[in-house]
């Protein structure tokens, strides 16, 4: 596997060598050596899976709190996504900067996430499944999200959002509750 930096300080997009013959394909898609010499100290502790279905439907954005901050590797293992991720972190060089990228099951690539992201994707296809390697235990009360559209991070979205979850949609502003984000404007 190889891995680039994206524009997100931590970020990486993961390469993965998918070895093909004539019965198909096979990739690793974890290996803590490659992570380690990568220089990203990541300890997956939970696995995720989901499964989106309908064009346009929206999941995120989602983050973990402090003292359990999630970083995550993020996968597709079918459908298509565009994928975005957001910068929380107040001590970052890319604070309150997001980056997306359309992930595909067919690009053989991943996302690693480190701490202090918010996640998120929208789905262009008509179904998606995603896999994730946890770096932290799901902590109910930790679990945090913002709305897709939250005024303080601007992000752009390729369709309507056909499908969302009321969570996803009553998540309050990052303004006033998030460090560095200043007050809210209501
Ligand atoms: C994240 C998580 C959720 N849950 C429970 C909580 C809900 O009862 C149910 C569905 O959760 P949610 O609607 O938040 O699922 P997604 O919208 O797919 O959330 C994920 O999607 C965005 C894009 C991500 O990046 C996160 O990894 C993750 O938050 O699973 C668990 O039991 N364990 C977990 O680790």
């Amino acid at each position: 596997m190889k891995f680039e930096d994206l524009p997100i300080h931590g970020a990486k997009l993961v390469r993965l060598t998918v070895h093909r013959d004539e019965r198909g394909g096979f990739a690793r898609t974890w290996c803590a050596d490659s992570f380690r010499e990568a220089g990203i100290d990541f300890t997956p502790v939970q696995g995720n899976s989901s499964v989106t279905h309908g064009r346009g439907t929206l999941r995120g954005m989602h983050f973990q709190r402090a003292p359990q901050q999630d970083a995550k590797v993020v996968r597709l293992t079918s459908g298509r996504v565009h994928d975005v991720i957001a910068d929380l972190r107040p001590d970052s060089p890319t604070f309150r900067q997001s980056f997306a990228m359309e992930l595909s099951a067919e690009a053989g690539v991943m996302l690693y996430l480190p701490p202090g992201l918010a996640h998120g994707f929208q789905l262009l296809g008509e179904e998606a499944g995603v896999e994730y390697l946890m770096g932290a235990a799901y902590v109910p009360d930790l679990y945090d999200g913002c709305r897709f559209d939250d005024p303080t991070l601007g992000l752009a979205w390729p369709l309507p959002v056909e499908r969302i979850s009321p969570k996803d949609l009553s998540w309050p502003p990052l303004a006033g509750r998030m460090p560095g984000f200043g007050v809210s404007a209501g």
